[in-house]
């Protein structure tokens, strides 16, 4: 398992070891310990959640406020998407800015997303689907959503007039945000 800075505070790229053979592959998407070790958080998921999306969708920039703010780690098991997160901690000199990773069945990468980060994603290919662990419950009456195509961000999303829930459709702009993460 390798840990790859991304230059935003504790928002890592985990890539990690594939045992390969005859058969296929074998990898370890979560161990506590190692991930513990390696990065030096101490962090707890309780919910796992997947998606399945065809080509051309964006669902996104969601975040839930305290005290249901969630760590994620998320992944890709089949497709492609470009994962994309927005730092909304005032205290960190990436206030505001974006990261976009792609994330596919080929690289097996894994993006650790810490609280205080919108967080979605575009996908690239049919039948993408997406699994992330959390580290706080789903609570519907804390999420937030930030416009995917802000102008604020400049995102390439390498889509084109995608498909969006109503919900992402009616996200607010970041223009006069005032974020609830220190
Ligand atoms: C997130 C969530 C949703 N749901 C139910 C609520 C809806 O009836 C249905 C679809 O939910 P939603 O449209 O919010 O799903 P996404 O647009 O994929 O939301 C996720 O997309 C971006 C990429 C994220 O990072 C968030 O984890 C999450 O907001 O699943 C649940 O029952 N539990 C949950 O934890």
């Amino acid at each position: 398992m390798e840990i790859i800075e991304t230059g935003f505070n504790n928002l890592l790229l985990i890539k990690p070891q594939v045992f390969g053979d005859q058969r296929g592959y074998f990898l370890e998407s979560f161990n506590e310990k190692k991930f513990k070790a390696l990065t030096g958080l101490d962090v707890t998921f309780v919910q796992d959640n997947e998606s399945l999306s065809q080509a051309n969708v964006v669902r996104g920039l969601h975040y839930q406020n305290p005290p249901f703010a969630q760590d994620k780690l998320v992944r890709v098991v089949n497709g492609s998407v470009l994962d994309v997160v927005v730092d909304l901690r005032k205290s960190e000199p990436t206030y505001g800015k974006s990261y976009a990773v792609e994330l596919n069945e080929e690289n097996k990468w894994q993006l650790y997303v810490p609280k205080g980060f919108a967080h979605g994603f575009a996908t690239l290919q049919d039948d993408t689907r997406f699994l992330y662990k959390c580290s706080e419950f789903y609570a519907p009456e804390s999420e937030d959503c930030i416009l995917w195509n802000d102008p604020a961000f400049n995102i390439d999303w390498r889509v084109s007039s995608p498909i969006l829930s109503d919900k992402d459709k009616k996200g607010r702009n970041f223009e006069g945000f005032i974020s609830p993460f220190e």
